[in-house]
């Protein structure tokens, strides 16, 4: 099954063409990385797949269904990180997660089970505005997991983190898709962290999809993920 499918997307800003036809297929049980340079149209892409932009058209197709016409039931599936996460400063991490599982119905248990799984259990108590921005991008992380959802889709997740967090960061992402069974959709310029855990992969090159498939798909003819990416988008 593809927990995503795009049927011929399109998208503009006005008049001009950011995403062309786009046909994009995320197979179950992937993790999945959305490779391409800066403009290409990663973030309007993503924007796309969770309803905050519509598409002109095309369409997006969640767990088989139309994402227009069942956007609750369908979000209510997906775990987004976009841009950087809103949170109260003031308030622990604890409580921040406290406010969501209120407002989505989810039991108290699962606030701790969810810290734990991010690697804040221990920090969980301190305010938020004296985090560092690893442990925001955790929190952030968290705050996707609350809800436990099969689908996490990450736009650039690495981005701000130094060494430790990336590592953190990749760890996270394994265990989640291992152990939890999460289909992961990831955009990153990190290509040697992505060589590390994606199995499936597109470039995206000026809104145009350029390849997808699966990571020894891709690196079959150059021998490895840099030069097969360059060789896409260059
Ligand atoms: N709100 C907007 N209004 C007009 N043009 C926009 C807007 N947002 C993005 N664009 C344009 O759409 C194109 C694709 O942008 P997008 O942010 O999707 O690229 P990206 O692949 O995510 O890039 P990056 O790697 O730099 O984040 C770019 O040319 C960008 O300038």
């Amino acid at each position: 099954m593809n927990v995503i499918e795009t049927k011929n997307l399109s998208f503009g800003y006005k008049k001009e063409n950011i995403l062309r036809t786009l046909n994009l297929k995320i197979p179950e049980n992937s993790i999945f990385g959305f490779l391409g340079i800066n403009g290409a149209g990663k973030s309007t892409t993503i924007r796309l797949l969770l309803g905050l932009l519509s598409a002109q058209k095309g369409s997006v197709f969640l767990f088989g269904k139309e994402l227009s016409k069942n956007k609750p039931e369908l979000l209510h599936k997906v775990g987004a990180l976009i841009d950087h996460s809103t949170f109260y400063p003031h308030l622990s991490a604890h409580n921040n997660l406290k406010i969501l599982a209120v407002l989505l119905g989810i039991s108290n248990s699962r606030i701790e089970q969810t810290l734990e799984l991010v690697g804040l259990s221990t920090e969980g108590d301190k305010r938020v505005g004296n985090y560092s921005v690893g442990m925001k991008q955790r929190l952030g992380l968290a705050m996707a997991l609350i809800n436990d959802p099969p689908l996490l889709i990450l736009d650039e997740p690495a981005n701000g983190l130094d060494p430790l967090g990336i590592i953190e960061l990749r760890n996270l992402l394994i265990t989640l898709h291992k152990d939890h069974g999460k289909t992961i959709f990831l955009s990153s310029h990190l290509l040697d962290e992505l060589d590390k855990i994606i199995t499936n992969v597109a470039v995206i090159h000026k809104g145009e999809i350029q390849f997808q498939g699966t990571k020894e798909k891709l690196i079959e003819q150059s021998g490895n993920l840099e030069k097969s990416f360059l060789t896409l988008t260059t």
